[in-house]
């Protein structure tokens, strides 16, 4: 079992963070797991530098957990590496690419016809040949997936979607306030106990929905819509899917697929939900498209403008965004709100800075500018503090590629595993000092702090990774994360429902605060 039990049996990344403080090492921790398989953890920066950044190319993302996850998750570009992605790479090779890569002399026979418009390749070389040229040209299939999504997260892009993160963080005060004026019953200072994660989830998946997808999925007025529900099966906190994510790795997928676990069946169950969501929203795009002869600047828009996706690559890429740009962002807000419950004194500070700086969402629309959020300092640094403290994504899979590299100069052969734990870097205090694991919002104000919140190296702040295959949707993450927080902290007085109660992460993919009730109380004013 190697270190198996122990690390099953704690939140995803506990272990790593608990071996990062206590176990003595020169940038590289070595573990066994299940199976007695070899795991390194990387601990320092020099050495997360070289997985992430200087030899990303040999650090893939383990195929094994890519096949795993792609049916409902797709296998956009959260998982575009590995042999799958370069087959389907050669189709999009020929469209993505501004120069296409230079086909020498064919070899071998040529390909028919029908693989020829199988595989795309449209050069009528075998495949085998096309794949030893793609990878020739080292342009890989992910760059270019990226290089065609970048335009929708630019800066100015995001800058052109405050409106929209304004006006849905108000839609969603609005609900809320109403849900706890309801449950108050006329009493005069209204507060209720509300499921703070359940509504932020909803909330995400409507403002990724008009933003990113020009698609409001209405999951914060619909409670019970498919979307909603399924989402929350997928991502709901289980010790199934750990043994399921555990038995992929070491044992074929049909295989795994075949055990009679009930989270399996309703994976599948998901899978086809989705993945016939997905295929309607990219018609319907397509339709508005043709109709008003221009695009919009949502993220489905560009992957359409581009030419460089199928209608199955499509899906495939929205299969991806629709949770890694909602669940993670509503992680993020609800351990938000539970921080802030758990210091009144932060919270005030930030309600007072918040509403002498923004409009109160009371005011008509039209006579406000959500611009002013970037003037609030102290809201930027209690997000990338919440951020810090309890990275969404606390943990995260590598590979060693195809001939085995090495790492600080170790020899690491080919297959091992590579577990990159935001959660354990974040709060080391090697990285951090003494007070790392302490919540504290200061570290990223004062001179030069508020980028880095006073580490010494980038690496040291883990959130959204770092290098080639870092977070794409940062900044819209970022930017949301500060609305919704703002919106919240204004208007409501928040506490813990039972203060003695520790804050835990719950089990699920993406961590989030487990069984926390929050009492939501209305302040006027704002
Ligand atoms: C607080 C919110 C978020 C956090 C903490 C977060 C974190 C991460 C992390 C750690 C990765 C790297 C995963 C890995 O390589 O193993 C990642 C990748 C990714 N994220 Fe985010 N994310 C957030 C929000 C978003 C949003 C809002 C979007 C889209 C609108 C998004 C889209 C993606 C995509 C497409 C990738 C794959 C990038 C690539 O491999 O090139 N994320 N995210």
């Amino acid at each position: 079992m190697g270190q198996w039990k122990y690390i099953f049996d704690l939140p995803q990344g506990a272990a790593m963070a608990n071996w990062i403080q206590t176990v003595p090492n020169d940038g590289i921790i070595r573990y066994l797991d299940f199976l007695n398989s070899e795991v390194i953890f990387p601990t320092s920066a020099k050495a997360l530098g070289e997985i992430l950044t200087v030899k990303s190319d040999e650090f893939i993302k383990p195929p094994a957990i890519n096949r795993a996850v792609k049916d409902f998750l797709g296998s956009g570009l959260l998982f575009s590496e590995g042999e799958d992605h370069k087959v389907c790479g050669i189709f999009r090779l020929r469209n993505c690419l501004e120069t296409p890569p230079q086909v020498a002399t064919p070899i071998g026979p040529k390909v028919s016809p029908v693989e020829d418009s199988l595989w795309g390749s449209g050069t009528g070389l075998p495949l085998n040949h096309i794949q030893t040229e793609f990878t020739l040209t080292k342009l890989s299939l992910f760059q270019a997936q990226r290089k065609n999504l970048m335009p929708a997260f630019s800066f100015r892009h995001i800058k052109a979607l405050y409106p929209t993160f304004w006006a849905k963080s108000c839609e969603f005060l609005g609900l809320i306030t109403a849900e706890v004026h309801g449950a108050s019953k006329g009493r005069p200072s209204p507060s209720s106990v509300v499921d703070i994660s359940a509504w932020f989830s909803r909330v995400a998946l409507d403002i990724l929905g008009t933003a990113g997808l020009g698609h409001d999925f209405r999951a914060m007025t619909n409670t019970s819509s498919e979307l909603t529900t399924t989402y929350s099966k997928v991502f709901r906190p289980s010790k199934q899917m750990q043994i399921l994510v555990t038995l992929n790795i070491f044992f074929p997928r049909w295989f795994v697929k075949s055990l009679p676990f009930t989270r399996n069946k309703e994976l599948q169950q998901a899978a086809v939900l989705l993945r016939k969501t997905c295929r309607s929203l990219i018609h319907e795009k397509r339709l508005k498209m043709q109709e008003t002869k221009r695009a919009d600047a949502d993220i489905l828009s560009v992957a359409i403008e581009s030419g460089g996706f199928t209608d199955d690559d499509l899906v495939d890429q929205l299969l991806t965004f629709l949770p890694a740009g909602h669940e993670t962002t509503a992680a993020a807000a609800a351990w938000g709100v539970c921080l802030l419950a758990q210091h009144p004194d932060i919270q005030f500070r930030l309600r007072a800075d918040v509403r002498a700086q923004l409009p109160s969402p009371l005011t008509p629309q039209s006579s406000t500018s959500p611009f002013q959020i970037d003037q609030i300092p102290y809201l930027h640094a209690v997000c990338n503090e919440v951020l810090r403290f309890c990275p969404p994504a606390s943990l995260t899979y590598r590979e060693v590629a195809s001939h085995g590299t090495t790492l600080l100069n170790e020899p690491i052969p080919k297959g091992t595993r590579v577990v990159v734990c935001p959660l354990a870097i974040n709060r080391d205090p090697a990285h951090w000092g003494p007070d790392a694991g302490v919540f504290n919002p200061e570290r990223w104000t004062g001179p030069g702090k508020a980028n880095s919140g006073g580490a010494l190296s980038n690496y040291s702040f883990m959130t959204f990774l770092h290098g080639p295959r870092n977070c794409i949707g940062t900044s819209f993450a970022k930017t949301e994360f500060a609305f919704l927080l703002a919106v919240i902290v204004g208007r409501f007085d928040m506490e813990l429902e039972d203060p003695s109660k520790e804050l835990t992460p719950s089990r699920g993919v993406t961590m989030k605060p487990a069984d926390v009730g929050i009492r939501l109380r209305v302040l006027d004013g704002w």
